[in-house]
């Protein structure tokens, strides 16, 4: 067996809800304040995940966070019971209440960054837990990621999960939704490509309109957290005019797996020069360039055709996974029809509705982290957050069981919605045999 592209997805958590929280992410401002489907969400996760699992890939699941997030109240001044912490902030600081509530955990492509043990000098899978400094509803993600990555990556032998970098705008980082691997077998050594949309020290490179969330700094940081050497590594910024047009994250404009770059024509700063380094250090590089005329960068952002998942089946070729979005989108999927009929490295398109993430601005590929993981690694990991049928139907009924079938702002106040979860992620603790991971339970 040789190592294999493992996809690890989040688990929608019970407080999903819609609260406009991610300035420059354009499908967060949009649905502000709708009521949300937390239990729907959960399940267009899950029959993901299963799905995937049952077409051969291997499939692991990282549980939600504790929210709504009570010692972050706490420490932000509200006082009293948790019901009366809950009651003040909803009623003198609902923002507050939503980002202590937020379930934007799920997008795992932002929990961290990954490097496989075959590009590390020391041989051990590197994960550094992203920071989100931009966003202050997801800068408290990182210690309960940390921790959640270490009940599942545990054997210190094989993984080294690093704490995200310091909490400042110098060093924002958010993990993985901003870098590439390349090359050929998963188990050889491959090129890495940190993508980044600003550097802190040269202003002039700055979006405009929207937010840069990751700087050059963090992702050469986080390169040197994975012991990478100097000749394995891109750094290249995206193009500031696409973030400002709402590509928030480069995986909204970019997938690459093995020797396969999918990308919109407008994706990177100097692009013609990035391809061809590329085209010069990997084996067989291939670049899927779709030009504006095609498909413009709004469009894109609109559909996240970029947002899925480049995955190869096990007979080798590849599939490309998308959001519903995609496919209502008839200039979009002609594209893609046309590629698949080629012949070349698209081999395959499956679809899902994951409508609920998509109303935040999360597709398939933010809903997934990759670690690549030779057998005796996959061994390693904690064997209960594998995806295959008997998880499936225990997951399922445990949504059926805690979570709701719709959610506003308001809600979040509702003591009894953090009993629910309290008792819904103490009963997944169980099923993932995670140990005490949740603060409520120390
Ligand atoms: N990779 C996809 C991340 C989407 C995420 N959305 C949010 O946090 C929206 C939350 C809200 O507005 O309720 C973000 O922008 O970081």
């Amino acid at each position: 067996m040789k190592a294999q592209e493992a996809n690890f997805d989040g688990l929608v958590g019970l407080t999903h809800h819609y609260a406009g929280l991610s300035f420059g992410n354009v499908a967060s401002t949009r649905n502000q304040l709708q009521p949300s489907n937390p239990r729907l969400a959960a399940k267009q996760g899950v029959l993901k995940m299963k799905a995937l699992a049952d077409m051969g890939f291997v499939q692991g699941v990282i549980p939600p966070h504790e929210r709504p997030n009570l010692p972050l109240l706490r420490q932000l001044g509200f006082s009293g019971s948790d019901e009366q912490v809950l009651a003040n902030a909803a009623q003198t600081a609902p923002g507050l209440l939503s980002s202590a509530s937020s379930a934007s955990a799920m997008w795992v492509a932002n929990a961290a960054t990954v490097s496989p043990s075959a590009d590390s000098a020391d041989r051990r899978v590197h994960f550094t837990v992203a920071n989100l400094n931009n966003k202050f509803h997801r800068a408290i993600e990182a210690p309960e990621t940390a921790q959640l990555l270490q009940a599942i990556f545990r054997d210190p032998q094989h993984f080294s999960v690093h704490d995200a970098l310091p909490q400042v705008s110098m060093f924002g980082d958010e993990g993985a939704a901003n870098h590439n691997r390349f090359g050929g077998d998963y188990g050889e050594a491959g090129v890495q490509l940190f993508v980044y949309g600003r550097e802190a020290s040269r202003e002039a490179t700055s979006p405009h309109r929207f937010p840069a969330r990751q700087t050059r700094e963090a992702s050469e940081a986080v390169a040197r957290l994975h012991q990478l050497s100097a000749d394995q590594l891109l750094f290249a910024q995206q193009n500031p005019a696409v973030i400002d047009q709402g590509v928030f994250h480069n995986d909204v404009i970019a997938v690459s797996n093995q020797n396969v770059l999918f990308c919109h024509q407008h994706a990177f700063v100097e692009q013609a020069a990035l391809l061809a380094q590329l085209k010069q250090r990997v084996p067989g590089f291939v670049a899927i360039e779709v030009p504006e005329n095609r498909v413009s960068v709004q469009e894109a952002v609109n559909t996240y055709l970029f947002n899925s998942q480049l995955l190869s089946r096990p007979d080798g070729s590849m599939m490309l996974v998308l959001p519903e979005e995609s496919r209502q989108h008839a200039r979009v999927w002609d594209f893609l029809c046309e590629e698949v009929e080629k012949g070349g490295p698209l081999q395959a398109l499956k679809v899902f509705d994951l409508r609920e993430s998509m109303a935040n601005g999360g597709g398939p590929a933010c809903l997934r982290l990759r670690v690549v993981l030779t057998p005796e690694e996959q061994r390693a990991v904690n064997p209960a957050v594998f995806m295959n049928d008997r998880l499936f139907t225990e997951l399922n009924d445990w949504i059926d069981r805690y979570y709701r079938d719709r959610l506003t702002q308001a809600d979040l106040a509702d003591p009894q919605l953090l009993r629910e979860g309290r008792e819904a992620l103490d009963a997944l603790t169980k099923l993932l045999d995670l140990g005490n991971v949740y603060a409520f339970q120390q």
